[in-house]
């Protein structure tokens, strides 16, 4: 646990905020005293979402989609209003299907490009130019994946990720001029919502090749980013920190 008030008033868009990672670490900053805001595609379950986050405190949802640019820029309009300010962005929005390299289609290729590369980018610099660079502070915390030896049976979002991370290390260097900080978190396997995706054969005993011996929790991820984007980790920038029991420095993951 961290202090009480560490997040105290602090501005913050979770996108993706209404389940699994997202919706853990929207429920972890109203804990710190944060107010916040979650964003995704589906509105009535977005809604619902945020219904049950104002138990601890206030929280809005804003629908949209992070592919849509407009979308983006019309959930910026809207903290605007209510808020008049942003300080922390978590791009947690994203998500893959599991395929061969061989047949995923041209489509199918930009759905997950189009989602957790061009998406992130599109949050991050409608964000950046409306809040963060006019108010010379923020910090961004990128949610990508385990791509550390690649991403075998899902290479467009390995892709797209390791994209992510490069931009977390550019934007780090670029806009430490306005004093904004950008962090990654790369999750391996989480016991989340996001799972539910993945036909169980894929992860069956998949926690036996992990050296700790188990899957990671929403909590986890959610106190990791909690210290990231607290005053605590002021002196960190450009980072990616996995969070994985170990799985990316050993044995084989996937069968593929
Ligand atoms: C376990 C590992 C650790 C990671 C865990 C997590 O990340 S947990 C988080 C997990 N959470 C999530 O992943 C949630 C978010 N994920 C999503 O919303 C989708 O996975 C998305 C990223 C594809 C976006 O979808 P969208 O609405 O933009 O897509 P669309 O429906 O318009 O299709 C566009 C193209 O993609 C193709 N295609 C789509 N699905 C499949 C498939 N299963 N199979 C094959 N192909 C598939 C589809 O056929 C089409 O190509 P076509 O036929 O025209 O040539
Ligand atoms: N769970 C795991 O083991 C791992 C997860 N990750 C990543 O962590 C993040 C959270 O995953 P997790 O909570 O498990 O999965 P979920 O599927 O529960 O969460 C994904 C969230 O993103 C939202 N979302 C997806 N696409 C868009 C979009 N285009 N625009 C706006 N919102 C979008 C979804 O809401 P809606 O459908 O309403 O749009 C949903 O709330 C994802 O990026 C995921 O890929 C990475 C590695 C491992």
């Amino acid at each position: 646990m961290f202090i009480k008030d560490l997040l105290k008033d602090k501005v913050i868009l979770v996108t993706g905020g209404r389940s699994g990672i997202g919706y853990q670490i929207a429920r972890s900053c109203l804990l710190y005293g944060a107010v916040v805001y979650i964003t995704s595609r589906k509105e009535e379950k977005l809604k619902a979402a945020a219904k049950k986050l104002k138990e601890l405190g206030p929280c809005y949802a804003i629908a949209g989609d992070i592919r849509a640019v407009e979308q983006v820029q019309n959930v910026a309009e809207h903290i605007k209003a209510l808020s008049g300010r942003l300080d922390i962005l978590v791009n947690n929005a994203g998500g893959q299907f599991p395929a061969p390299a061989q047949d995923i289609s041209p489509n199918g290729w930009n759905a997950v490009i189009n989602n957790n590369l061009n998406g992130t980018w599109y949050m991050t610099q409608i964000m950046a130019k409306e809040f963060f660079i006019p108010q010379q502070s923020g910090s961004i915390i990128n949610i990508i994946a385990n791509m550390f030896r690649g991403f075998p049976g899902m290479v467009h979002t390995g892709a797209a990720r390791a994209g992510v991370d490069n931009i977390t290390k550019t934007l780090a260097v670029e806009w430490s001029r306005f004093n904004i900080r950008i962090n990654a978190i790369a999750p391996g396997i989480i016991q989340s919502t996001g799972l539910e995706q993945y036909p169980p054969e894929l992860l069956k005993d998949v926690s036996d090749r992990i050296p700790l011996k188990r899957l990671g929790t929403t909590k986890e991820v959610a106190d990791l980013a909690v210290f990231l984007m607290s005053p605590m980790a002021n002196f960190i920038t450009g980072e990616t920190i996995y969070i994985d029991g170990g799985q990316r420095l050993w044995g084989d993951v996937f069968e593929f």
